[in-house]
């Protein structure tokens, strides 16, 4: 499924009535009647609604729906919140054969928030533009206020569509049917929330006029379509030979869990490259990793020896590896020296902030994982405008340096050097602890090292992290006191959904 701005979304509408014969008012008939009828299904008790209608085309559902809703006998005021003047076109056309349906529109009053128990708000779709003017700015404020159940057609009321908006005012929605396609505004941590609950749904726009939005959502299909089976004639050769490199003396504990998750996550052969003291403490508990040395400093790892890149499928660094300047040099000799899948994550961002320029010059692929404070950080941008504009910062940067970026977060972006893009959203709020990322890392260098194509591999990667976490909530532990290791110990709960 394709993740939609407004404009495109305004030309997949534009080629269904164009190009495919789909006249604009069976569009709208369509979406205010798929609404209506999720409605009932969601609302099947006695409830009474409170249809508020705008003056563009969310409004034209608006009357669809409320003449629908009174067609099924449901009790329902339906108030037109704009002067007659503003109702035109196909929502004309759909205000004229509710009225023609014997049914009447009402004015607002004060006891309409209290004898009703379903506001329905249908006043401002995608086509919001600015801070909102009378009469809506303050009927927003009116239906947050009130105690009624909130029901927002397509988008919640002067919430943007689009990535990059910066102040706004809108009806914090209890649910939300999105019309056909998943906006931006739903992915991002400042807006998702006023979305509520919510269910997309398909009004019969033609799949072949959609726009190439160049943004999709990653789903378990798509999992379940490109995740590589293993061939009955593998080995640990073909399995992925992988190097993380990471773990000072203070952090073992990053590495021990990249290392792990990337061994549960079915890697061929992973070896650690840490500082020797810490060795010891890690060894009997994970038997199946190899080690190998590097040159280190009082506990900080100062370089590695190019020998070990020799013969890996994949490499991730920065795990633990801390931020002392005495480590950029690992960074710099992984970018000049390896030619191969490269990840680098958390202190490895860290360090790279001054070898950028080496990046673009790297001819192997480049993976970089950060949450929204290193990417903040790299791109040289507030942390606020990262989160507005997600989507438009990744893809500028993966294209300027040639990488492919997971941008980490509720709802997880990533980007390929080409600027293509997916949305990865499983997961859950447990996962928000230190650890979280540290496995990521070990499961990606797995599945970077056994897809060919790094978009799917890095987009199952995630899945196999988030889906994890949501099936070990459903099993045993809670949001509450899920660890990271508790996703490591579990993946077989997610490997098993995909036989
Ligand atoms: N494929 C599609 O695009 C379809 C869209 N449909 C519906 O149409 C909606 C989009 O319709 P429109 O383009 O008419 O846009 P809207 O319904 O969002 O309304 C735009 C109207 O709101 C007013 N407005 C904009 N910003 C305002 C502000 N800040 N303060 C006060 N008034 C403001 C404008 O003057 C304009 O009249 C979608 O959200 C969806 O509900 C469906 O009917 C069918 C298919
Ligand atoms: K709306």
């Amino acid at each position: 499924m394709q993740v939609v701005r407004a404009e495109e979304m305004y030309e997949w509408d534009r080629k269904a009535i164009e190009a495919y014969g789909r006249e604009g008012h069976i569009l709208m008939e369509n979406a205010g009647r798929t609404i209506a009828e999720q409605v009932l299904r969601d609302f099947s008790g006695e409830e009474k609604f409170l249809v508020l209608i705008g003056g563009g085309n969310n409004g034209g559902d608006g009357f669809v729906l409320a003449r629908i809703l009174r067609d099924k006998g449901k009790s329902v005021t339906a108030i037109q919140v704009v002067p007659d003047e503003k109702i035109k076109g196909d929502a004309q056309y759909h205000k004229e054969i509710y009225e023609q349906s014997g049914y009447v529109l009402d004015s607002l009053s004060e006891e309409d928030w209290d004898r009703n128990t379903v506001v329905i708000d249908a006043m401002l779709g995608i086509g919001v533009d600015g801070p909102l003017r009378p009469p809506f700015d303050e009927l927003v404020e009116k239906v947050n206020a009130s105690y009624l159940a909130k029901v927002s057609v397509d988008i919640p009321s002067g919430l943007p569509a689009d990535e990059g908006a910066e102040d706004f005012q809108a009806v914090q929605a209890d649910i939300t049917y999105i019309v056909q396609a998943p906006k931006q505004s739903l992915y991002l941590d400042d807006t998702r929330g006023f979305y509520g609950e919510w269910r997309i749904l398909d009004i019969g726009l033609p799949p072949a006029a959609s726009p190439e939005t160049g943004c999709r959502v990653w789903s378990e299909e798509a999992v379940r379509e490109s995740y590589p089976a293993i061939p009955a004639s593998a080995h640990k050769g073909t399995r992925g030979k992988g190097l993380v490199i990471g773990g000072g003396h203070m952090m073992p504990g990053a590495l021990i869990m990249a290392a792990k998750a990337s061994i549960r996550a079915g890697a061929g052969l992973t070896t650690a490259a840490t500082v020797p003291a810490i060795v010891p403490s890690i060894a009997p508990s994970l038997p199946e990793l190899m080690f190998t040395g590097v040159t280190e400093t009082d506990g900080v790892i100062t370089d590695i020896d190019a020998g070990i890149l020799g013969g890996k499928d994949g490499v991730a660094v920065g795990v633990g590896m801390g931020r002392d300047p005495r480590s950029q040099s690992v960074v710099e000799t992984l970018l000049t020296g390896t030619e191969g899948r490269l990840l680098i994550d958390a202190d490895g961002l860290y360090h790279l902030k001054d070898l950028l320029s080496s990046l673009k010059e790297r001819e192997g692929e480049t993976v970089l994982t950060p949450h929204i404070g290193e990417m903040a950080r790299l791109c040289d941008k507030e942390i606020a405008e990262v989160k507005r504009n997600p989507f438009s910062l990744s893809k500028s940067f993966a294209r300027e340096y040639g990488v492919s970026l997971v941008l980490k977060g509720p709802a997880t972006i990533i980007t390929t050097p080409g600027g293509e893009q997916v949305v990865e959203t499983s997961g859950n709020e447990g996962l928000s602890k230190g650890g979280s990322g540290d496995v990521l890392t070990g499961i990606l260098l797995t599945t970077m090292m056994q897809h060919s194509s790094m978009k799917e591999a890095l987009s199952n990667g995630c899945f196999l992290h988030g889906r994890t976490a949501e099936l070990v909530i459903e099993r045993t532990r809670t949001v509450y006191d899920i660890v990271p290791t508790d996703l490591i110990d579990h993946l077989s709960l997610t490997f098993r959904t995909m036989e």
